[in-house]
């Protein structure tokens, strides 16, 4: 399921690894696995599970006890795929807490998943409205999840959005414990070209969908990266 640089060796993933597409492409291949029948909102679903087993497994490795997660989704569906993430870690017991980073969610399958975590009682904040309760909140992470934009991400960041990257960033710094997970692509990158922004996530992990992104390899976003690892969302 999940394929990183270390594992390609023994367990044969190496073809599919280094296979790379590009943001216009992944969206066709989406398309394509949606008409053959692998809906759009199970391939958010299975996107969201597969970062949480990542995620849990990681946080196991280094702690016994992680408690406290915060999810900054966007309003697209990689902020989606972050409402998926909220709901899964939650399910397991971590306590959550989600940042509308860029106000409400727009897309169809993006809408269901926030309203499914509102309904099961998950604090959601409006960082636009409320943002300064997020900082305490980042203080006392374990785990950040940037499920703000993914392959979706072009020009520069709104200012609540470059607020919450930066708390990401600040957050981080300031606990060592504390790990960064992307969801895709860090937020402030642009999948194809991968200029970073200043305040571009730094994030610890990185969880590709399906195939890398042409920015994965590129040295300049490798700090902004971390560990990429490539997640299957179900399409063969
Ligand atoms: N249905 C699908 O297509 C799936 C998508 N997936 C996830 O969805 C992501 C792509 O989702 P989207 O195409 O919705 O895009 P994003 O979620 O990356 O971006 C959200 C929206 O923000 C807008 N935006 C881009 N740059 C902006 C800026 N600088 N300031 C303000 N708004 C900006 C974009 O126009 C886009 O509509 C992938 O990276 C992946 O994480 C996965 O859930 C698998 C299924
Ligand atoms: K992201």
């Amino acid at each position: 399921m999940l394929k990183s640089k270390e594992h390609q060796n023994q367990e044969g993933y190496v073809s599919q690894y280094l296979d790379i597409v590009t943001c216009t492409q992944m969206k066709e291949i989406e398309q394509q696995a949606n008409e053959a029948g692998l809906s759009y909102y199970k391939m958010m679903e299975n996107a969201g599970n597969a970062a949480v087993r990542f995620i849990v497994e990681k946080s196991q490795k280094i702690e016994n006890r992680i408690n406290d997660a915060i999810i900054f989704c966007g309003k697209g569906n990689n902020g989606g795929d972050g409402y998926v993430v909220a709901r899964e870690l939650a399910v397991r017991g971590m306590n959550v807490t989600v940042v509308m980073a860029d106000g409400q969610p727009k897309t169809e399958d993006a809408i269901k998943n926030a309203n499914i975590v509102l309904r099961r009682g998950i604090p959601v904040i409006d960082a636009k409205a409320y943002f300064q309760d997020i900082p305490e909140i980042v203080e006392a992470a374990d785990i950040v999840v940037d499920a703000i934009y993914g392959t979706g991400f072009h020009g520069s960041f709104q200012k609540t959005v470059r607020d919450c990257a930066k708390l990401i960033n600040d957050g981080s710094k300031s606990d060592t414990k504390k790990m960064v997970f992307a969801l895709d692509i860090p937020t402030g990158l642009n999948g194809d070209v991968g200029e970073p922004d200043a305040d571009t996530v730094v994030a610890d992990y990185t969880i590709a969908f399906h195939r890398l992104k042409p920015v994965h390899r590129l040295k300049e976003a490798s700090p902004y990266c971390g560990e990429v690892v490539v997640a299957s969302i179900g399409i063969d």
